[in-house]
């Protein structure tokens, strides 16, 4: 079964064609990056995907649901470009406020359990709006997974992070064993950690879909990964 579905998905913002027509599916439980270069379309598709924004055309269904249903929001985990938490709670308010929200039995005891694995103690008792880019990065993931997602959206998640907090996230990430991830990002090293499939697109339509060995294999010898997509956002591979 398809847990994310998108059909000739069109998203224009005023002269800006957005998405011209973008479809893929990704399978319950699939690990997928979704890699483009600047202004390709990928915060576009995860809005669409989150229900913040609605295409123009074509129709998105998250397991078969349309994404603003009140089904859709309980079990999907967006994460945005530049996500903001309630800048005047405190890192441990913030989780406690959405943790209750959610309607998680023990809003307390889960704030705290989220603090412990974003190693966020030292900041628990610090306003949002007071944190360091990369603290609030690891607030705003933490606040993202807090209801235990089946879908997970992310865009650019490691963004702001040192080297240590990537690490530290990308074993979170790695143990939702069983939700669908979908993950936008530039950098390629982060798509082969996080995802075992890529859809590669380029001026909002798709370009490539398939798994990230057979994307590894369509390299000359020894070519870096970067210069395969590279090759293929140009048009060099089709
Ligand atoms: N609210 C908006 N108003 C006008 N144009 C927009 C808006 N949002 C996105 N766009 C345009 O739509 C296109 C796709 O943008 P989008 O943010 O989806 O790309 P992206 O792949 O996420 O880029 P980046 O890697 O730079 O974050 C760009 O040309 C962008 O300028």
């Amino acid at each position: 079964m398809n847990c994310i579905e998108v059909n000739n998905v069109v998203k224009r913002f005023g002269n800006v064609h957005a998405l011209d027509g973008i479809s893929f599916s990704i399978p319950c439980g699939a690990k997928y990056a979704l890699i483009g270069p600047n202004g390709a379309g990928k915060s576009t598709t995860l809005k669409i995907l989150s229900g913040l924004l609605t295409p123009d055309l074509g129709e998105v269904k998250i397991k078969g649901m349309r994404p603003n249903s009140k089904e859709v929001k309980k079990i999907l985990g967006y994460l945005p470009e530049d996500a903001m938490p309630y800048r005047t709670l405190t890192v441990l308010e913030n989780l406690e406020y959405i943790a209750s929200l959610r309607g998680i039995p023990n809003p307390r005891e889960k704030a705290l359990q989220m603090i412990n694995i974003f190693g966020l103690q030292e900041y628990m008792h610090t306003e949002a709006g007071k944190l360091s880019r990369g603290n609030l990065q690891r607030l705003s993931l933490a606040l993202t997974i807090i209801h235990d997602p089946e879908i997970i959206l992310l865009d650019e998640p490691l963004n702001y992070l040192d080297i240590p907090t990537q690490e530290l996230v990308i074993s979170i990430l790695k143990s939702y064993i069983l939700s669908t991830l979908l993950v936008s990002t530039h950098i390629m090293s982060i798509a082969t950690r996080l995802a075992t499939h890529a859809i590669i697109i380029n001026h909002g339509k798709v370009v490539w879909v398939g798994s990230i060995d057979d994307l590894k294999k369509m390299g000359k010898e020894n070519e870096p990964i970067e210069s395969i997509v590279a090759r293929i956002m140009t048009g060099g591979i089709t």
